[in-house]
């Protein structure tokens, strides 16, 4: 599962480039199942959840390969309408499958997601509003089974602006008779990417971004080369691990657009930050200051993935703040180990109370999920003496340089696959 281990108590400084974004990424590796040709990418993060998903695409017939940093997809082959179910089991987000390989050909087999760490993360809103799409859906044994004659374009309501739903609607309606609209659609930055690159691809999508998003299905699509924007959560991370380690970094390759309600926090606990055109300066004050509430939201409200970041800011700054995560019903499972390392926090429900302590002291403990692992290491960055924090796979999953760049950075940290 490997491991970090930090010695606490060195402050940042420098500058770092940002990864390409993790959750942009996923949903259109998935989409080029839906081009009968070749995609290239540019800026796609060498992270775990990325090659899983690009096994998968080599499992149902594409041919995948890098040249230099650029990663080539050929998707004129699709042998198979079943996932692996191995797979699905080690990546939740294999899911956005569910729309791509139905839009391509019509038919697909996935084994549930099942629960996670972070919520039990049931697809009802993705398979409501495929079957007003004239999709056939049988949930069998674990397995839900889609198939139609021809998708055809309708009105769809969500009832939560899920990100996935959102997703996965608009991979089932690229190639659909008719025009579908979605409407409380999810407004995350990644909607818009997808929405971009499926335009680039010859769909005809617009509204990314707002509520409304329309989808006029197309016959083919063609070949595409394509950026991958750049990943905000990782940017607030680390933010959010200079003002934990204390210091002044330039982070650079990031769209700042995409983290306003980030750098509000971040200047609320008293940083200093400052914009420029691709790249944001932010410099650590004293001592943190301590927040009033804030409530995890979709954007463009406060991400639950920046949640447990923010947390390993705050329990060590001056006063007590209040953290409420209205997205996933259990994603405080880095409370406990944050508590292992000195902090007081109680939790009630999903709500948080967090006093600020002097100074957290290192120990061992273990991620139990991808951004809680983040956390910990930021945890462990301020702390005083070592850390280890172990199940390090969590954390590979979506960061792709995770301890060489804070090394770079001045952290004393260091990887340990044992
Ligand atoms: C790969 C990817 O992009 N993952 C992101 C995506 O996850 P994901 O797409 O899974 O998140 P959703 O927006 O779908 O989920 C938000 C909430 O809606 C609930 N829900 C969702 C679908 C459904 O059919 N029924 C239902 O009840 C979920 O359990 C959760 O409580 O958005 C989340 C919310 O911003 C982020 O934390 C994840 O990092
Ligand atoms: C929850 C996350 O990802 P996923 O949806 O892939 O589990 C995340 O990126 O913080």
């Amino acid at each position: 599962m490997g491991k970090y281990i930090i010695e606490g108590g060195y402050s940042l400084s420098g500058e770092i480039k940002v990864q390409g974004s993790k959750n942009a990424v996923l949903p259109l590796l998935a989409a080029t199942v839906l081009n009968e040709g070749k995609t290239y990418f540019h800026n796609c993060p060498k992270i775990l959840d990325v090659y899983n998903m690009l096994n998968i695409l080599t499992a149902i017939g594409c041919t995948i390969k890098w040249e230099g940093d650029i990663l080539i997809i050929d998707s004129s082959d699709i042998t198979t309408h079943i996932i692996p179910e191995k797979y699905v089991q080690m990546m939740r987000s294999s899911i956005i499958l569910l729309g791509s390989v139905l839009g391509r050909l019509k038919t697909v087999k996935i084994s549930f997601p099942g629960g996670c760490s972070i919520g039990t993360r049931p697809i009802d809103l993705h398979l409501k509003a495929l079957k007003q799409m004239n999709v056939d859906i049988k949930d069998r044994h674990g397995f839900i089974e889609c198939s139609t004659n021809e998708i055809i374009g309708n009105k769809v309501s969500l009832d939560y602006p899920s990100v996935g739903a959102t997703e996965n609607i608009m991979l089932t309606a690229v190639l659909s008779e008719g025009i579908t609209t979605i409407n409380n659609a999810a407004k995350e930055p990644e909607i818009v990417e997808l929405q971009e690159f499926l335009c680039e691809m010859g769909a005809k999508i617009e509204g990314a971004g707002t509520d409304t998003i329309t989808i006029k299905g197309v016959n083919k699509l063609n070949s595409v080369e394509y950026r991958i924007m750049p990943d905000r959560i990782v940017a607030g991370t680390y933010m959010c691990a200079v003002a934990a380690a204390g210091g002044e970094v330039l982070l650079k390759d990031v769209c700042k657009e995409h983290l306003n309600s980030t750098i509000t926090k971040i200047n609320e606990m008293g940083c200093f930050t400052k914009e420029f055109e691709n790249s944001i300066l932010i410099k650590a004050p004293e001592r943190l200051k301590s927040l009033d509430l804030i409530r995890t939201q979709p954007y463009p409200g406060f991400p639950t993935d920046m949640q447990a970041q923010l947390m390993s800011c705050l329990v060590t700054a001056d006063g007590t703040s209040i953290i409420a995560e209205t997205i996933f019903e259990s994603r405080y499972k880095h409370v406990a180990e944050l508590v292992r390392m000195g902090a007081d926090i109680i939790i009630d429900g999903r709500i948080a109370v967090l006093k600020g302590i002097n100074r957290l002291n290192g120990a061992e403990v273990f991620a139990e999920d991808l951004r809680g692992g983040a956390a910990l290491v930021l945890a462990g960055l301020g702390a005083e003496g070592k850390t280890i924090v172990n199940n390090a796979s969590h954390i590979l999953r979506g960061y792709e340089n995770l301890e060489k760049d804070l090394s770079l950075l001045g952290a004393k940290i260091k990887y340990s696959s044992d």
